[in-house]
């Protein structure tokens, strides 16, 4: 298991180790004692998320859940590649609005861990792409929030592409207009 730092302190890239042979690869995609022991003790994870989208250019976010349900991830791509970002929105935060960004791919194999206390999003970078992510906290309709994708600054890798959005994400607040819930 490798640990990677990013921009943000509390924002880990994680790459599990594959194991390959002639008919493929073998990887423990989330092994607790082996994070720990690697120095990286997360939270318990509640419940794994999976979706697939269709289109290149998709983009789902930028969400979170608010207190009391805010939720910590743990993101990986099963199948495609993904640009995946985090946001931070906590207040007080030095990184406060600071973003970051990594590619997860099937064939990279690698993981973001992010905290509770960031908007989560992504944008698919090839067709039929899912991803995959274990929660800190049960999903809770009435505490789910999003925040416009294109309201804080990132350097989406859009080359030429129209975005393909949710209704809900299509009419999410910027985040100029938005006061975090994580105090
Ligand atoms: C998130 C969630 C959704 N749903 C239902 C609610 C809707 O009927 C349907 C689609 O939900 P939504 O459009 O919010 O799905 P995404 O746009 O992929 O949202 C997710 O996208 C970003 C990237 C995230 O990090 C969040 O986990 C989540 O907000 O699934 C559930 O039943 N359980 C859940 O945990």
């Amino acid at each position: 298991m490798q640990i990677s730092e990013t921009a943000i302190a509390d924002v880990k890239i994680l790459t599990p180790a594959r194991f390959g042979d002639h008919r493929g690869f073998f990887s423990e995609s989330w092994n607790r004692t082996t994070l720990a022991d690697a120095g990286l003790t997360l939270p318990d994870f509640v419940q794994d998320n999976h979706s697939l989208s269709h289109d290149r250019g998709t983009v789902r976010g930028l969400h979170f859940q608010a207190p009391p349900h805010a939720q910590g991830k743990l993101v990986r791509c099963g199948r495609g590649a993904m640009f995946d970002v985090a946001v931070d929105i906590r207040a007080g935060s030095p990184t406060y609005g600071q973003w970051v960004g990594e590619e997860l791919s099937y064939k990279n194999g690698r993981q973001l861990w992010i905290p509770a206390g960031f908007l989560h999003g992504f944008m698919t970078l090839e067709p039929d792409t899912e991803i995959i992510y274990k929660c800190t906290d049960h999903y809770a309709p009435e505490c789910d929030r999003a925040v416009a994708w294109d309201s804080c600054g990132i350097d989406w890798p859009l080359e030429g592409v129209t975005p393909i959005l949710s209704e809900k994400d299509a009419s999410a607040p910027a985040l100029a207009d938005f006061t975090t819930p994580y105090q």
